[in-house]
């Protein structure tokens, strides 16, 4: 088991999780999109992910206003609540400190600012959901729960943990030097975190980011400096960075997992060719193949209500109402009851 994972949250907690709601109004499950390339299959993908598990809540696409219309239009068509949300930009003197490609996601702060639902759960675009974790929004309020990261992949080979050898995943592999103090405060993966908006807090956020320099893993370090004191850890089938496939098998269990998170280079299901290192593997195979089977699934596309045809269906002697499409002429369908004889 992953060190530092207490899982009293889910042992003690367990018996909370099936209490009925812990005096959460509103939830809902928020991803983030920027930009006109191909994130939002990923958004797509997601959306129809949650409706196979039957989540009984809707998923929030929190846009910026790069993102063109038909990407929206396509996503609304898929059931999502769309959301334009202001870019955040860190600071302009330093903005060359972080990755480019993860400036953008400063903006993913913003979300913060839906007081209208009283738990959250972001999940990135390139995360898919396989089994219904719609009991994460009961969790015990005042903390943030997210999945601890991995330190040993090259893009953390600017880090003192990387250079040490030293991963939270596994702390007595290489022990943190004494003479460094402590160990760093355990670190989360900012692709899936259960939160509680606030306008407050977005404000407070905002405030804090004009003074601190942006970082390599630029909003997931700022998250993580900011939330160092509420974050509790939730184990690794709730958000599965695939790097823990090659760099933590031993703290994977692969037909256990709820949540993979595509966010190994060249893993995206959408632009996957098996090129890049690690993407031949047969496990990234077939969690890449299971991504194109939910996006793939016609059955899963969203149906509006008006859209809904309820048909009488008359079986064994019972009557059950089942939910159809919209045939395309409107005829009334009807299912002759089996003769009584
Ligand atoms: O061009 C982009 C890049 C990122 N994102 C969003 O920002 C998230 C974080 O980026 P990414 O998942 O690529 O980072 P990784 O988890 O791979 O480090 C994505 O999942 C998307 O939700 C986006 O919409 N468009
Ligand atoms: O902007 C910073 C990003 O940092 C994180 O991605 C990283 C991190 O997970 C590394 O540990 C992995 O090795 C790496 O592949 C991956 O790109 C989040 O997934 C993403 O949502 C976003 O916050
Ligand atoms: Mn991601």
């Amino acid at each position: 088991m992953a060190p530092g994972a207490p899982i009293d949250t889910f042992t003690t907690n367990t018996a909370k999780l099936s209490a009925p709601n812990s005096g959460y109004s509103k939830c809902a499950y928020v991803t983030f999109l920027a930009g006109n390339g191909d994130y939002w299959k990923g958004a797509v993908g997601l959306a129809k992910g949650l409706r196979k598990v039957k989540s009984a809540h809707p998923l929030i696409v929190a846009v910026l206003p790069d993102v063109p219309e038909d990407h929206r239009n396509i996503l609304r068509a898929q059931g999502c609540l769309i959301r334009e949300i202001i870019p955040v930009y860190p600071p302009e003197n330093h903005i060359k400190f972080a990755m480019a490609h993860f400036v953008i996601n400063y903006s993913k702060l913003r979300i913060w600012n839906f007081e209208e639902y009283s738990r959250m759960i972001y999940l990135d675009a390139d995360i898919q959901v396989y089994e219904n974790i719609d009991h994460l929004f009961e969790l015990p309020k005042e903390y943030l729960y997210a999945v601890m990261d991995c330190y040993c992949e090259k893009v953390w080979s600017h880090s003192l943990q990387y250079s040490i050898g030293y991963c939270q995943q596994c702390p007595d592999r290489v022990k943190w030097p004494v003479e460094l103090g402590n160990p760093p405060s355990l670190y989360f993966n900012a692709g899936m975190f259960v939160f509680e908006p606030s306008k407050l807090v977005c404000d407070k956020l905002l405030e804090t980011l004009q003074h601190t320099p942006p970082t390599p893993f630029a909003e997931q370090d700022f998250l993580n400096m900011f939330f160092e004191k509420s974050y509790k850890p939730i184990p690794v089938v709730y958000n599965l960075v695939l790097a823990m496939l090659w760099r933590h098998p031993e703290n994977v269990e692969l037909e256990k997992v709820k949540v993979v998170h595509y966010c190994a280079a060249g893993s995206k299901p959408w632009r996957y060719t098996g090129q890049e290192t690690n993407m031949d593997r047969e496990d990234i195979k077939k969690l890449v193949a299971k991504w194109w089977e939910i996006y793939n699934d016609e059955s899963l596309d969203f149906i509006k209500a008006e859209d809904k045809v309820e048909i009488e269906v008359e079986e064994e002697g019972f009557s059950k109402t089942s939910i159809m499409a919209a045939m395309q002429e409107p005829t009334m369908a009807y299912i002759p009851t089996p003769s009584a004889a």
